[in-house]
């Protein structure tokens, strides 16, 4: 059965004929895969997935919930701490214990890359929430700035072991229709933390001990996780990986529980055969994985590249430290003005997960880029009188203008680059995903320690105006970027993803690509072929 239709001869359809039949498809159940289209799914998903299915996936995304209210709650801290460390935080010191979380991420994402395959993924999740229960009690009654950095940096393992394991767990129980809108439930789950820090914040701000009660309740996801834990299966592939057939097959019995016997032992056939593939895989090491083929060196370069754009273009300066902003900029209730741009943020989180397969990633991103680069010169224009430490001396008027321009910039920055940098590993060819995928999450960690630890001393050494014309600036190399190298591979195949990037960055080819196969697509459905 071949894909390709005898009336288009172009470019793509040398690739187009060389693919293996539609029935291999099913064997590509891995990380980072977005919803391909539904005739290339295994009968096992063609059945009701369990109301279990949808609270297996909602108690793995406490940890985005998690990752998102340890990165967001940082910012209430450092407005309410005043001298109960034992001293009034420098500009310095403040940009370390807003850091030290992200260098620690660096760490667990990669530790946690390391251990998935050998511990298993619920395990490491587990083990996440018990880091953050010790660190939460650790930090919230620490009484030096030094106790409350070293806590810092033991919830940052987590958060960064969470951001890598979450979305393999995710995306290896969700069916492979839902697998794209259930990977975007992470990123949800992450904003909506950082809105919930902040309103938690906005609450308690008054009270006495505010700040060790904004730590303190991050304590309650994850022991609701753990009440939870015994009943929620083991990821299917992990267990097959690990010989255990009889458990594997009794956790897809949950996740699917309309599915037969027959299904059943189908769905693990593929899964082991996939397994297979993946174990002569593994004997390569991963130097040659990663860097063997100039193709995946390519599609890695985007992978990276996006990911890095998303933090580089100074997004969690704001995160961080917007009430630090607005406090300098004399605003009464600066947390108030912070809780707007983390609600902005999470609400148009909603948006990109909409748009992403309704309009494609490279869409999005080329439409809201731009936008992202003028507000930041906007803003930095509008703050430009704007120094810590100094009196305030920015008009109301240019404040409200400031703050209009920062709001659009969060809506731009969430409706794409929020999110899609998080779906990129599908560029990825198989050998090369979960490799990848850790390589590409500690770029985000790495450049969100860039911006986090040199935000303030920017901001105090240029002024507003050079900092954020560096993130603008940085926006329109990104936006070039993204439009000479950023393939759009929404609707395709995995497999045939991985070729895209044989000639080059593959943007034209992609595309070309995409109209045939909705082409076949829409024959096979009509019943041509
Ligand atoms: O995708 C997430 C999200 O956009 C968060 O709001 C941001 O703080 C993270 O750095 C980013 O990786």
């Amino acid at each position: 059965m071949s894909l390709s239709h005898p009336e288009t001869h172009s470019l793509a359809q040398p690739l187009l004929t060389a693919l293996p039949p539609l029935e291999l498809y099913p064997l590509l159940s891995h990380i980072g895969e977005t919803s391909p289209p539904s005739i290339y799914t295994p009968t096992i998903e063609n059945t009701i997935t369990g109301t279990f299915a949808y609270l297996v996936v909602l108690s793995a995304a406490i940890g985005g919930l998690l990752f998102g209210y340890d990165t967001g709650v940082i910012s209430g801290v450092l407005v309410t701490v005043g001298t109960d460390l034992g001293e009034t935080l420098t500009p310095h010191q403040m940009e370390l214990i807003t850091a030290i979380t992200s260098i620690g991420a660096l760490v667990g994402s990669c530790g946690a890359g390391f251990w998935a395959d050998r511990v298993g993924r619920k395990r490491i999740i587990a083990v996440c929430c018990v880091v953050f229960i010790a660190a939460a009690c650790g930090m919230g009654f620490s009484q030096t700035v030094t106790q409350l950095v070293c806590g810092r940096l033991v919830v940052g393992f987590a958060v960064g072991a969470a951001s890598m394991i979450v979305p393999v767990y995710i995306a290896e129980i969700a069916p492979s229709h839902q697998r794209g809108m259930l990977l975007t439930l992470n990123s949800v789950a992450t904003t909506g933390g950082q809105a919930v820090a902040y309103i938690v914040a906005v609450l308690v701000k008054d009270w006495k001990y505010s700040w060790r009660i904004m730590i303190l309740v991050s304590v309650v996801p994850p022991a609701i996780f753990l009440l939870v834990v015994g009943f929620i299966p083991e990821s299917p592939r992990f267990l097959v990986l690990k010989n255990d057939v009889r458990t594997a097959s009794s956790a897809l019995g949950k996740l699917y529980p309309s599915a037969t016997a027959e299904q059943i032992g189908e769905a693990i056939e593929i899964i082991q055969k996939d397994v297979l593939a993946n174990k002569a895989i593994l004997q390569e090491t991963a130097a040659v994985r990663l860097f063997g083929k100039t193709s995946t060196v390519r599609a890695l370069a985007v992978c990276c590249g996006l990911m890095m754009f998303q933090q580089l273009c100074g997004f969690n300066a704001l995160m961080y430290y917007s009430p630090t902003i607005f406090q300098t900029l004399g605003i009464k209730n600066p947390l108030l003005t912070g809780l707007f741009i983390a609600l902005t943020n999470f609400a148009f989180t909603f948006v990109a997960v909409y748009l992403i397969d309704r309009v494609g990633r490279r869409k999005i991103l080329l439409n809201t880029v731009w936008i992202m680069s003028l507000t930041l010169f906007g803003a930095g224009y509008f703050l430009r009188n704007m120094k810590p430490g100094a009196e305030p001396s920015t008009g109301n008027s240019q404040i409200i203008m400031a703050l209009c321009c920062l709001c659009l910039y969060v809506a731009s920055y969430a409706s794409a680059l929020g999110t899609v940098p998080w779906t990129a590993s599908e560029l990825l060819p198989m050998e090369a995903r979960a490799l990848g995928a850790t390589l590409v999450t500690c770029c985000n960690w790495l450049t969100n320690t860039i911006v986090s630890v040199s935000f303030l001393s920017l901001v105090t050494r240029i002024g507003s105006w050079g900092t954020f014309s560096i993130y603008g600036a940085v926006c329109v190399l990104g936006w070039l970027g993204i439009y000479v190298a950023y393939p759009e591979v929404n609707g395709l195949p995995l497999e045939v993803v991985s070729k895209i990037f044989e000639d080059g960055f593959g943007v034209g080819l992609a595309n070309e690509m995409r109209r045939e196969f909705k082409y076949v697509g829409e024959r096979r459905e009509g019943g041509v072929d």
